[in-house]
């Protein structure tokens, strides 16, 4: 049973506004509404067609709440599929609250979170994983993020399950018929086109399996960790990439002690900053938990950015400007957290170039980029030093841009489909695991029934992704992590 009871909920944020929309969904949605509006012209709210507007008030008996603007859907044609009512008043907490109160003492009821789309999913309008893309779709940031959730509610990703669910039910069907006629040992299909098959499928299942590592990602924004010894440059390299005085900077060391941070986006995908305590033995049983913290998200970043005092290394030889590490001790530093952590990108980041003279620059490129390719034997196309300076912005852009190397954007720009969602790609994962025991079963000739088997739970794995095999459990859960009016 599908439920039509009417249900209501402010579909625009709380608070105070220039408009605030009211919806109203279920059967009774245009009937319910009709005692409590008066259209200026006299239109009868029931006589109105589908998708038009009636300019009127709200009113209770005498009282006159809000003129406002109503718009009519009629089931089926309508987000939700039933009659959908949508009051436009006045962005006053106090009018949007007396119209939805008043609503709710003659026959609706408040909404649930995701209701409006669970209807929508339940009345056919969109197939489960559309309804999981509105969910991203409000909840995305950054051009990436965006474009993916737009492809996922427009059926992209759906559509490629239900073909492939398809071609496994055309497969599922001739083995069976096979069974049936188990006796006259016939076989209704070449085994070398079922091979075929199943290796295409097994082909487009590993790639968007495959890209759930870049949409993980590019959903939740990457992590970036900013670390390097105290009074380098992390809080000030911080705040210039996020364009805002984000974290307290002075010259005093240990000035940061617990994480800050902030997400960003760069190129159209976002990025996730983690300024950290500064690392140093320390006696300071705070920082010393701060420090902690700093390893703790270096193993949690995609990228570490290791920050370094550029003037403080150039100057060494002269002991009174700083106490800065010398190249030789700085490249075994990189060396610890390149041991504790060996796939995880590094670059390294020369800071506060603005104190040193041409010369001292070239020398430092020389100085560095050779060695520190060697303790990030990395095969690199590019080298992972980038010199800066924090302070003067000289440098960012180009960190920027190093930065989203990082990200396999091909798939974006080819318009693949990207994978964003763990329900999926474990569904993914299972129907992968099934096909892989197809394919062996071809390849050992295994009786026809026992493959059989395999195809069906297959096909019960991607049904799960688009909601043609799904329970209640699961809906909720689903629905309920979306905002309510939604
Ligand atoms: N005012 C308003 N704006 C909104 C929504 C809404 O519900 N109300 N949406 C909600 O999230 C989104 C738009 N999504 C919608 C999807 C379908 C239909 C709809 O009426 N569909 C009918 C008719 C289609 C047609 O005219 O051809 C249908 O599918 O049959 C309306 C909104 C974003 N903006
Ligand atoms: N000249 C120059 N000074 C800089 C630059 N970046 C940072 N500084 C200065 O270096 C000092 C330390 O900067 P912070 O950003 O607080 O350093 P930090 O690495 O966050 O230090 P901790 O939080 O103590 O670990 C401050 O006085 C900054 O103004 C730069 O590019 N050039
Ligand atoms: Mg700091």
């Amino acid at each position: 049973m599908i439920p039509n009871d009417s249900i209501i909920a402010l579909a625009t944020p709380s608070g105070a506004g220039a408009i605030a929309v009211i919806r109203i969904s279920g059967s009774d949605a245009i009937a319910a509404t009709t005692p409590f509006f008066k259209s200026i012209h006299g239109k009868k709210l029931v006589e109105q067609k589908s998708h038009t507007i009636v300019l009127g008030h709200i009113v209770e008996g005498k009282q006159t709440l809000d003129e406002v603007l109503v718009s009519i859907f009629k089931a089926p044609n309508s987000y939700t599929g039933e009659n959908v009512v949508e009051i436009s008043c006045h962005g006053s907490p106090y009018i949007q609250q007396q119209i939805i109160q008043l609503f709710l003492r003659n026959g609706c009821r408040m909404a649930d979170a995701g209701e409006f789309t669970l209807r929508a999913f339940l009345n056919g309008k969109m197939d489960l994983s559309q309804a999981e893309a509105v969910a991203d779709l409000i909840a995305s940031d950054n051009a990436a993020s965006h474009q993916i959730a737009i492809q996922q509610m427009r059926g992209g990703f759906s559509n490629e399950i239900k073909n492939l669910r398809e071609e496994l039910l055309n497969f599922a069907s001739l083995i069976e018929l096979e069974l049936d006629f188990a006796e006259e040992d016939v076989e209704f299909a070449n085994r070398n086109d079922f091979k075929a098959l199943i290796d295409k499928i097994q082909k487009v299942l590993k790639r968007l399996i495959d890209s759930f590592a870049v949409g993980n990602v590019i959903k939740n924004g990457i992590p970036v960790a900013i670390v390097g010894e105290p009074n380098v440059g992390k809080s000030t390299l911080l705040n210039a990439l996020l364009n805002e005085e984000r974290a307290l900077v002075s010259e005093i060391a240990g000035t940061t002690r617990d994480t800050i941070e902030d997400e960003i986006s760069i190129g159209g995908i976002g990025f996730r900053f983690i300024d950290t305590a500064g690392i140093r033995e320390t006696e300071d049983v705070i920082e010393g938990m701060g420090i902690k913290r700093t390893f703790e998200k270096i193993g949690k970043s995609e990228v570490t950015l290791y920050l370094f005092d550029a003037s403080a290394v150039i100057s060494a030889p002269n002991e009174q400007v700083n106490s800065g590490l010398k190249a030789k001790d700085l490249l075994l530093e990189i060396k610890k957290i390149k041991n504790k952590y060996p796939q995880k990108p590094l670059v390294l980041v020369a800071n506060k170039i603005d104190r040193l003279s041409e010369e001292e620059i070239s020398n430092l490129e020389s100085q560095f980029r050779i060695p520190f390719e060697e303790v990030s034997n990395r095969s690199t196309r590019q080298s992972d030093l980038v010199l800066l300076s924090a302070k003067t912005g000289q440098g960012v852009e180009e960190l920027q841009s190093r930065l989203l190397q990082f990200v396999n954007t091909g798939a974006l720009r080819n318009n693949e489909t990207i994978v964003t969602n763990t329900r999926h790609y474990n569904a993914l994962l299972k129907a992968l695991e099934e096909i892989d025991k197809v394919q062996l079963g071809i390849d050992e000739e295994l009786p026809s029934d026992l493959m059989a088997i395999d195809v069906r739970e297959a096909l019960y794995h991607l049904g799960e992704i688009t909601g043609q095999v799904t329970n209640d459990e699961l809906l909720g859960n689903i629905f309920a992590n979306f905002c309510i009016g939604k």
